[in-house]
């Protein structure tokens, strides 16, 4: 069914009037959801840390790309659309999750993901730590039901508990899993890569149905192979994308929490996105950007630019979808 577009969608700050380095940043300067009542694709923050392993900070990591999202353009030649002329894309602030309490914080998050999924928008979600992606699958898969899963990360990030927690970075995979949540015959990792507790990670990891393509993979076969592999893998079934920044080697993002050695490129990594526009994305985070351990907004530019092209996929969509 295709649903006219309300109205002309606003798109951001005229940057050859309004210097981009001036006032507040949202991403890419775009309007802030109250600015525009609704959106096809609300761009919310979420700064929450406290699931972490190793390094904190990520609590910040949705504001620094914010900022280092200034710099960009209207149009996407990569894949050839003016996302934000496409649909209504907007800044939708930040969920206000308890640094002191985990399970309370997961409880907010999947409230306000509800929220803001129950107007119809798709969501762009800028964590915070990667514990995030489990209340906003909760959600997402009660507006679509199981939903496929590409998870770029270093780590399979399916692990049981740490501490006896349950809802931490490290865990959020197999929780989903648990739940029934994510459509075990579409998952998958890609950009795995370094050291592991012990063989076992890797087989209960493949029990619960998800398929491994390491940063290896990409190097040896390159990034449009992998692109296929992955379309062929999910199909036209509903996909959710989740990115922790790690996935890119240390040279493309210092700025993150549990780093690893001989990740991908950014340029890799934006190619297999790309790769994957005609996928039916229905929302994506992007997560574990820690702006402390940064330099020189290397780490926030390379997410606010992998936000870009997933936020060019979604409204792309849209607007195909409206005809
Ligand atoms: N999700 C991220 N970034 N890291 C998970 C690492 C879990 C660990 O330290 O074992
Ligand atoms: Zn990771
Ligand atoms: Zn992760």
């Amino acid at each position: 069914m295709s649903t006219p577009a309300p109205r002309e969608p606003r798109g951001p700050v005229d940057s050859s009037r309004i210097p981009r380095y001036a006032g507040p940043a949202t991403f890419a300067r775009l309007p802030r959801l109250d600015e525009v009542g609704t959106t096809d694709v609300a761009v919310v923050g979420v700064p929450f840390d406290t699931g972490v392993s190793y390094r904190p900070g990520a609590r910040f990591g949705g504001n620094a790309i914010r900022e280092a999202s200034r710099l960009l353009r209207p149009y996407n030649p990569a894949q050839d659309a003016s996302p934000f002329a496409l649909a209504q894309v907007a800044d939708a602030g930040d969920i206000a999750a308890n640094p002191f309490n985990i399970d309370e914080a997961v409880e907010t998050i999947e409230a306000a993901a509800d929220d803001l999924l129950g107007t119809g928008a798709r969501m762009m979600t800028l964590g915070g730590d990667h514990t995030i992606a489990l209340p906003l699958l909760r959600s997402v898969a009660k507006k679509h039901g199981p939903v496929a899963l590409l998870h770029f990360d270093a780590h399979l990030d399916t692990w049981d508990t740490y501490f006896g927690a349950e809802y931490t970075h490290g865990t959020p995979f197999r929780r989903a899993v648990e739940e029934g949540i994510l459509d075990t015959s579409a998952l998958s990792h890609v950009g795995t890569r370094g050291p592991l507790y012990g063989k076992k990670d890797l087989t209960d990891d493949e029990k619960m149905g998800f398929g491994i393509v390491t940063s290896a993979d990409v190097m040896r076969r390159g990034v449009d192979e992998i692109a296929d592999q992955l379309r062929q893998r999910v199909g036209d079934r509903p996909l959710y994308i989740s990115i922790d920044i790690d996935v890119l080697d240390p040279a493309h993002a210092p700025g993150t929490g549990t780093p690893e050695a001989g990740g991908l490129t950014s340029r890799e990594l934006l190619e297999i996105i790309r790769g994957l526009s005609s996928c039916n994305l229905v929302s994506a985070d992007l997560v574990e950007v820690a702006p402390a351990y940064d330099h020189a907004e290397i780490t926030s530019v390379a997410a606010s630019h992998a936000a870009y092209e997933l936020t060019t996929i979604m409204s792309r969509q849209i607007a195909a979808s409206r005809g």
